[in-house]
């Protein structure tokens, strides 16, 4: 009887397991089957069926190429993808999440010169809990407000008063690079310190103490902020915050931002104090004038708005220049008009923009600048014809501090400077949240709504269709009969359009000053040919293999 029932107990589940097994195979297909349809009728999936891409699979489209590649190694990845593919638009899945690659000029333009597609995508949230919401993230009122506050305060007529903080700071940097002379060195860290310490002393309008270290610390911090921001954008799984807090990189992320957050807590406090001193001392608030000036030149702006097609609203302000002395430099502006009645400028937004400045204003120029140095470090015959070019400015006056005028004559050294950008552009890729349909022009393909488009300076500056040699380092590329019948999207480094960069102009200047400071003082030799570089674009465009260059004193005949 027993053995009966032995043999009963364990007979039933033999017949059991098969049930089980197909029960749950029908129900995953069934699921599957239902997620595909759903998915498949979804607007934005049904409008990009024919954009090409990789296969996607379920649930994770492609994010599984993200699984165990480095940071060097996607950026690879991504530009086989677009090899292999040939096609000027090209999309891909993480997710359910659809973006879509544009690399056409006239795609291009269809987003940056539009007066509609301005949100910035999703992927800049992570960026969150460092810049807030300043003026890189934030959307609608804020960012229009807060973007009228802030490009004036780089206008032409304040970085002309910024010439001798550079000059001093480009002495000071000689002054380093004494001590590396004739050395192989990384000269990304020499470039990071002195962006900061000029941007302090420049925008935010603090001097900077010799024993003070904080500007070496502040960019090793920023650069460490940028390889999580840029693991965390290509390693999907590492989005979400309940399980991002759980890694390493969490209580790595809450030190480096205490790093950073210190700096611009300690500017903005010296500033507020410098702001009470003098109006304790009687002094008149500069904030009025100033925005007396900047209304007077809204109202211009707003009369050929109608008619004008405006590519870049920086342009527009410089064209309707007025009032040379009234305006003020960045961190004074802010901290004028937070302390004005009637305005609504709190010191939480405050610390927002200050963290974005400090951001997108050295991190970018220092990447430029140590590019810059590379590439002239291997092509010996332009580094002549940039020190010919000085030798007609400076004759025989070598070591003197270089005027605003000496830069409008820097002809040569700026189309160098321009075709570094174009090359190598810090800012390597844009992206965009896109809320209408967009049908493209560079073929019959729309990109609809929900989509995140991703525009890369780095494909765009290099398409063959728009650039005679694409690949090969050539300054003459931005000689005005060349540029007159190129595309004007088919290069923006510092993007284009109404969310383009506001600080470009200060860039441009900064990099003459302390790339011709350099050329009159060193010869630069690099140690690796161009396509020896290991490019990774960790939200910043960097050589991996660090930025090695040799200097010798220059002697002139
Ligand atoms: C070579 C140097 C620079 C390059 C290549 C560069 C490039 C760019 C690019 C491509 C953008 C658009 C980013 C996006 O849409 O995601 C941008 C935005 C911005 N840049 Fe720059 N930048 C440089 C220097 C600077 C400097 C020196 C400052 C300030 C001192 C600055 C401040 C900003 C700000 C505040 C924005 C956000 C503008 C907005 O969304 O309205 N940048 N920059």
């Amino acid at each position: 009887m027993s053995a009966v029932v032995g043999t009963e107990i364990l007979a039933a589940p033999a017949s059991f397991v098969p049930n089980l097994f197909v029960t749950v195979l029908f129900g995953t297909v069934t699921l599957l089957a239902i997620y595909h349809f759903w998915f498949q009728s979804l607007h934005y999936v049904k409008l990009s069926k024919n954009i090409p891409g990789p296969t996607p699979l379920p649930f994770v489209g492609n994010a599984l190429m993200a699984i165990g590649v480095s940071p060097i190694e996607i950026m690879q990845k991504v530009l086989d993808i677009h090899k292999e593919l040939k096609s000027d638009v090209a999309k891909i899945y993480i997710g359910p999440k659809l973006y879509i690659g544009l690399t056409d000029p006239r795609d291009v333009e269809l987003i940056l010169g539009s007066h509609v597609h301005l949100e910035k995508s999703w992927e800049y949230k992570l960026f969150e809990p460092w810049l807030g919401e300043g003026l890189l993230i934030s959307k609608g009122d804020k960012w229009r407000t807060h973007r009228k506050m802030i490009a004036p305060t780089f206008h032409s007529s304040i970085l002309k008063s910024f010439m001798p903080v550079f000059n001093k700071n480009a002495l000071s940097l000689l002054n380093q690079l004494e001590k590396v002379k004739g050395q192989i060195f990384d000269v990304h860290d020499y470039m990071s310190g002195t962006t900061v310490d000029i941007l302090l002393e420049t925008a935010m309008g603090v001097k900077k103490t010799e024993e003070d270290n904080t500007g070496f610390e502040y960019a090793k911090a920023v650069m460490d902020m940028c390889n999580i921001l840029h693991l965390r954008h290509y390693k999907v799984w590492l989005r979400p915050a309940f399980i991002f807090k759980w890694t390493k990189m969490a209580s790595e992320q809450i030190k480096f931002l205490e790093i950073i957050h210190s700096l611009t807590r300690k500017v903005i406090k010296r500033k507020k104090e410098d702001y009470f001193v003098r109006v304790s001392a009687g002094e008149a608030s500069l904030y009025k004038e100033a925005v007396k000036a900047e209304e007077a030149n809204n109202k211009v702006n707003e009369k050929t708005e109608n008619y004008k097609y405006i590519r870049d609203d920086l342009e527009d302000i410089e064209e309707n220049d007025i009032g040379e002395k009234k305006r003020l430099a960045f961190l004074d502006f802010m901290i004028e008009a937070s302390q004005t009645k009637g305005n609504k400028l709190t010191d939480e937004e405050i610390k927002e923009e200050v963290d974005t400045i400090m951001f997108e204003g050295h991190d970018t120029t220092a990447a430029g600048s140590s590019f810059v140095l590379s590439l002239l470090g291997i092509y010996e015959h332009i580094q002549n014809k940039c020190i010919a070019e000085l030798q007609e400015i400076f004759h025989d006056d070598w070591h003197r501090p270089i005027t605003f005028s000496d830069t409008l004559q820097m002809k040569y050294l700026e189309r160098v400077i321009m075709e570094t950008l174009r090359l190598y552009p810090p800012v390597p890729v844009i992206s965009r949240q896109i809320n209408e349909d967009i049908k493209l022009v560079s073929a019959n393909y729309t990109v609809p709504a929900k989509a995140t488009v991703l525009i890369s300076q780095y494909l765009t500056h290099r398409h063959p269709k728009y650039w005679k040699n694409p690949t090969v380092f050539d300054p003459d590329n931005f000689l005005p009969e060349n540029c007159q019948e190129r595309h004007y999207y088919a290069y923006f480094p510092f993007s284009a359009g109404p969310r383009s960069c506001v600080g470009r102009k200060y860039a441009m200047l900064k990099l003459k000053v302390i790339l011709a400071s350099i050329l009159r003082r060193y010869i630069i030799i690099s140690t690796k040919k161009e396509e020896d570089f290991r490019l990774q674009g960790d939200i910043i465009l960097k050589r991996a293999d660090g930025f090695c260059v040799r200097m010798e004193e220059r002697v002139l005949s």
